[in-house]
C-alpha cells in the first residue's frame, strides 16, 4: 500500500519530530532528497542551467536550499522570487554557493533556456487558485523544455484533495517528502505530478493513519481457488442486467463476470437479452424471467447480485432492484439500477453490503450534486456519497477512488484514459460482482475490481509491444486481457 496523508496530519507529524530536532533540520533532510533527485536528472550537474522558482514559504525555502547544492556541484543557479518574501537564510545560503537572484521579467526567458526548473512556489501551504506572478510562472513552467522539478507539490495542486482552480505547474517529477499527498494519487492534481518520489524525512513514526491509501499489486488478492473449491464455493454471481432496449451491456457485464473467476455465472433478464447472451457466453447459467415481485425466485440461489447495466429506469425495473436489495446477499447496483436508486434512495436501507459503482454523471444524480463540481473534488465527493448513502461507493473515472464510511479512500493506480470507451463500465461491474460472489468484502472487491480492470485496458492498449505506445481498446478487449491482468498478481 501506498499511504497519502492530508496537510493537516502532515502538519502535526512535522510539529512533533521538529520539536526533537535542532531547527532547520527537516528542511535540510528536504532539501538534500530534492537536490539529489534533481542531479540525478541532469546529465551533468557541472554546468547545468538551473533555475529555482521561490514563493515566500518554507517550500520556496526547499528549493532554495537545494539549489544551494547544486550550485555548490558546479550548476549556474538562477532564482525568481515570486511575491514580496523569500526564505532569507535559503536565499543567503543560495547566494553564498554562487547563485543569483534575477528580475521577474526576466524569468521567461530563463524558464525557456534552463535545463532544470525547480518549482518551489506553494506546497502545502498553497490555498486556491494561484495569485499573479506565480499564476504566470507556473504556466511558463508548464511549458519549459528543460525537466521540471516540483518541490512537494506542484504549485497550483491542492495538496489534500488534487483540486486544481487555474494554472498549475506540470511537472516532469514531484520530489514530495515525509509522506505522499492525497493531492498527488488523485485527478485532477495527479496528472499534474510526472513521476512521484517520496523523499525520507523521519516523519514516518509521527503519523496518523492515513487519510488516502492506494494498493500495489501485492494487496490485490482476488480469492484463488484450491484443491477443495468447486463451482458453488467458488461463489455465483447472479447477473441482472439488459432489457428490451439495451442488450450490450448485459453481455459485458456477464462477460467481465465469466471472466472475473466465478465459480458460476447466473444471468437473468428478458428473452432477447438471454438469448444474446447464451449464445456470446454459454458458461453462464441463463433464466428468462418475467417482471414482478417474485422475479428472483425463477433464478436459482447466488452468493451477490450484480444489478443495473442496461435495465432501463421505469417500473419493471424499480421492482427488480428493490427486490434484489431486500435480500440479505452483497449487491452491486450500476448504471441503470443508480438512476432508479436516485429517486429511491430508501432502498439503500439494508443490513448486508451494497456497493454503488457510479461515473461523475450518476453520482451528480445521487447526491443531487453538479457533476463539474464532483469531477473536480472526487475525493470530497466519494466520501459523502459513502457517509449519505452509506454504502460502498466506486466512483469511476480518470481516477478512479472507492469510500466506505470511516475509512480511508482507496484510490486506484491502474488504468489508462482509453478506458474511457462505452461499455467498459459493464465489464467492471460483472468482474467486481464476481469477486464478492468470492466471499471478498465490498470494498475489496470493489479495490481487486478496479485495479483488475485498469491493468487489463493498459494490457489490451499496450499489446505485445507497449514499449511502442497505446492502441484504442473496446469493452470487449478488457474482458479478453482479464486474464493476463490476474497472472501478473500471481
Ligand atoms: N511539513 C513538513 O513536514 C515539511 C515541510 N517542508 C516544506 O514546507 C512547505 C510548507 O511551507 P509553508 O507552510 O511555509 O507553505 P508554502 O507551501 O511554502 O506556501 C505558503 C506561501 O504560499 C503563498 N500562497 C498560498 N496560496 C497561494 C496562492 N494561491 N497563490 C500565490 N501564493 C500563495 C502564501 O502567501 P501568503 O498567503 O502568505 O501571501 C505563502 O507565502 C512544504 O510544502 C514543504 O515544501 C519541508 O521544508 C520540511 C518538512
Ligand atoms: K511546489
Amino acid at each position: 500500500m501506498r499511504y497519502a496523508h492530508e496537510v493537516g496530519n502532515v502538519r502535526a507529524a512535522e510539529g512533533a519530530l521538529m520539536a526533537r530536532l535542532p531547527e532547520g533540520t527537516l528542511m535540510q533532510r528536504a532539501a538534500a532528497g530534492l537536490a539529489r533527485v534533481c542531479a540525478g536528472l541532469l546529465d551533468r550537474v557541472y554546468g547545468a542551467d538551473v533555475v529555482v522558482l521561490a514563493g515566500s514559504g518554507d517550500n520556496g525555502g526547499d528549493a532554495l536550499y537545494a539549489g544551494a547544492r547544486l550550485a555548490r556541484r558546479g550548476a549556474r543557479v538562477r532564482v525568481v522570487a515570486a511575491g514580496s518574501r523569500l526564505h532569507q537564510a535559503g536565499l543567503a545560503d543560495l547566494r553564498a554557493a554562487g547563485g543569483r537572484l534575477i528580475e521577474t521579467a526576466a524569468a521567461g526567458e530563463a524558464v525557456a533556456e534552463a535545463d532544470l526548473v525547480i518549482d518551489g512556489l506553494t506546497g502545502i501551504g498553497g490555498a486556491g487558485a494561484l495569485r499573479e506572478p506565480h499564476a504566470t510562472l507556473a504556466r511558463a513552467a508548464s511549458e519549459a523544455s528543460g525537466t521540471v522539478v516540483a518541490c512537494d507539490v506542484p504549485s497550483g495542486v491542492d495538496a489534500s484533495s488534487g483540486r486544481v482552480e487555474g494554472a498549475a505547474v506540470r511537472a516532469d517529477v514531484t520530489v514530495t517528502f515525509g509522506t505522499l499527498k492525497p493531492g498527488l494519487l488523485v485527478d485532477p492534481g495527479a496528472s499534474y505530478c510526472g513521476v512521484v518520489e517520496l523523499v525520507d524525512i523521519g516523519l514516518g513514526p509521527y503519523l496518523n493513519d492515513p487519510d488516502v491509501v492506494s494498493p500495489a499489486a501485492e494487496d490485490v488478492r482476488p480469492p484463488l481457488p484450491g484443491a477443495e473449491s468447486d463451482k458453488y464455493r467458488r461463489g455465483v454471481v447472479g447477473i441482472l442486467a439488459g432489457g428490451d432496449e439495451f442488450t450490450g451491456a448485459a453481455v459485458l457485464a456477464t462477460g467481465g463476470a465469466v471472466h472475473g473467476g466465478a465459480g458460476m455465472v447466473r444471468f437473468a433478464s428478458v428473452p432477447h437479452a438471454v438469448e444474446l447472451v447464451r449464445h456470446r457466453w454459454p458458461e453462464a447459467v441463463t433464466t428468462v424471467i418475467e417482471p414482478g415481485a417474485k422475479a428472483l425466485d425463477a433464478i436459482g440461489r447466488v452468493q451477490a447480485w450484480v444489478v443495473g447495466p442496461g435495465l432501463g429506469t421505469g417500473d419493471d425495473a424499480e421492482e427488480l432492484i428493490s427486490a434484489v436489495l431486500s435480500t440479505d446477499l452483497p449487491v452491486l447496483v450500476d448504471a441503470d439500477g443508480l438512476t432508479v436508486l436516485s429517486r429511491r434512495r430508501d432502498l439503500l436501507t439494508r443490513d448486508a453490503p451494497t456497493l454503488l459503482t457510479p461515473h461523475a454523471g450518476e453520482l451528480a444524480r445521487l447526491l443531487d450534486a453538479d457533476r463539474t463540481a464532483i469531477e473536480a473534488r472526487r475525493l470530497e465527493y466519494v466520501r459523502r456519497a459513502a457517509a449519505e448513502l452509506d454504502a460502498t461507493v466506486l466512483l469511476k473515472g480518470s481516477t478512479t477512488v472507492i469510500a466506505e464510511p470511516d475509512r480511508p479512500v482507496r484510490v486506484n493506480p491502474t488504468g489508462t484514459p482509453w478506458l474511457a470507451t462505452a461499455g467498459t463500465g459493464d465489464v467492471l461491474s460483472g468482474l467486481t460482482g464476481a469477486l464478492l460472489a468470492g466471499g471478498m468484502s465490498a470494498l475489496d472487491a470493489a479495490c481487486a475490481g478496479a485495479y483488475l480492470h485498469g491493468l487489463a485496458a493498459r494490457l489490451a492498449a499496450g499489446g505485445p509491444h507497449p514499449e511502442a505506445g497505446e492502441s484504442p481498446i473496446s469493452a470487449y478487449d478488457v474482458i479478453t486481457a482479464l486474464p493476463d491482468a490476474f497472472r501478473t498478481l500471481r
